[in-house]
């Protein structure tokens, strides 16, 4: 058996102990030769693979990005290095060469929907959900997810300190695209007063009267912000255009954006800090490394058994496996009832909206915690 391997879109912590667990278990297991594809897609369109050795997938599980090279920019049904022409013919040609049975896809939504038109073209795909966003469709968790966390979270309690020694306002910028999980997770451990999701609109007037009644007692707040969250009558803010792509926004800047907003409602100092990559770099936390390593071996599991078209998932605490296309083209926001939010709300954290009001008989049990 020959499986091909590739890590799309942006890196995460964690691919690297998928790509170790995959690799070994399809040769411990099946003894399948394993190829790895450089680049993402933009290897399967350059021919750029190399066979993988038990020793090249050896002393890779706790370190930061990815062994093989991603990019995401590579689609091969709209590639830019030939004026988006549609080269995915081509990628399935080359597969066949190879002698693939299989491509093993670690990737978010963008990959997954790739993956989901490959398939239909007859390209057997197993597809492994990662993204430090969470917003994958299906699957309770992607890996990546809970290092992002995991950094937010130490950048708040170290800006608190900081923000409560000179009485300012601190702002703090994460990632996430459309999606506010990073900074719901992040908002609620670090202890936000404010958290702004995109899920969310906020005012500014409410976020000010938030800040102006602290100044009154704390002397300092702590607001945590996804980097796509919206204004009620605004829009996200945007740090780049890619053209060519089919998601042609990169966010970004919605921190400073919201600082000269504020500086005209209160008095105190406002500082701000956009993470950004760093929340995506370095090694995987311990449940990041064991979520990668359980999802590596049940994606080689759906290869030995010939399982094609699927993407591994999380699901109620179990591991499973869902249709591609019930992930393709989806985004998982947060529901404006989430677990998260309710909780956040039940101890006081504002959301910048000021018309969400809790309902104290609203009961949480059961709802999702991510
Ligand atoms: N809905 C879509 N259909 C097809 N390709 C997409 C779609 N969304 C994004 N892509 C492409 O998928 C690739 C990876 O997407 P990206 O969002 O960067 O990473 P991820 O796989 O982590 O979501 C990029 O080439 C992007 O242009
Ligand atoms: O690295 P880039 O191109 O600036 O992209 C930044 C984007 O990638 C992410 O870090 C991860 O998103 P993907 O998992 O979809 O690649 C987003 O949170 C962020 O908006
Ligand atoms: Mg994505």
């Amino acid at each position: 058996m020959k499986v091909g391997i590739l890590t799309g879109g942006g890196d995460c912590p964690g691919l690297n102990a998928v790509i170790r667990a995959v690799a070994k278990s399809l040769m411990l297991q099946c003894g399948a030769t394993v190829i790895g594809i450089e680049d993402g897609f933009l290897g399967l369109i350059e021919r750029r693979t190399r066979e993988l050795s038990y020793k090249d997938v050896s002393g890779i599980l706790s370190r930061g990005g990815t062994i093989l090279g991603t990019h995401n920019k590579a689609n091969p049904f709209a590639y830019f290095g030939r004026d988006g022409e549609d080269v995915s013919a081509e990628v399935k040609g080359y597969c066949d060469e190879l002698g693939l049975d299989c491509v093993v896809a670690l990737g978010g939504d963008g990959t997954m929907s790739i993956c989901h038109r490959l398939q239909q073209m007859g390209l057997n795909i197993v597809g492994v959900p990662k993204t430090i966003d969470n917003d994958l469709m299906q699957t309770d968790r992607t890996f990546g997810f809970d290092t992002a966390v995991t950094i937010a979270t130490d950048a708040l309690d170290r800006l608190q300190t900081t923000g409560q020694s000179h009485s300012r306002v601190m702002i703090l910028e994460t990632m996430g695209r459309y999606a506010g999980w990073i900074a719901l997770h992040a908002g609620i451990a670090g202890g936000a007063d404010v958290i702004l999701l995109p899920e969310i609109p906020f005012t500014v007037e409410e976020v000010a009267r938030v800040c102006q009644a602290r100044e009154d007692r704390q002397r300092f707040t702590i607001i945590c912000v996804a980097e796509g969250a919206t204004a009620e009558d605004g829009k996200m803010v945007v740090r780049e255009r890619i053209d060519n792509s089919p998601d042609p926004l990169r966010l970004g800047g919605v921190a400073n954006w919201l600082k000269a907003e504020l500086s005209e409602h209160i008095s105190s100092e406002i500082r701000t800090v956009v993470l950004g990559h760093v929340q995506r770099g370095g090694p995987p936390t311990a449940y990041d490394r064991v979520l990668a390593t359980s999802f590596g071996t049940m994606a080689a599991s759906l290869v030995a058994r010939k399982e094609f078209g699927r993407m591994v998932a999380l699901q109620e605490q179990r591991m499973t496996s869902v249709a591609l296309e019930e992930v393709a083209n989806l985004t998982r926001t947060v529901p404006p009832d989430a677990m998260g939010v309710l909780a956040a709300a039940a101890v006081g954290t504002s959301f910048g909206a000021p018309k969400m009001h809790l309902d104290p008989a609203q009961l949480p049990e059961g709802k999702r915690l991510s």
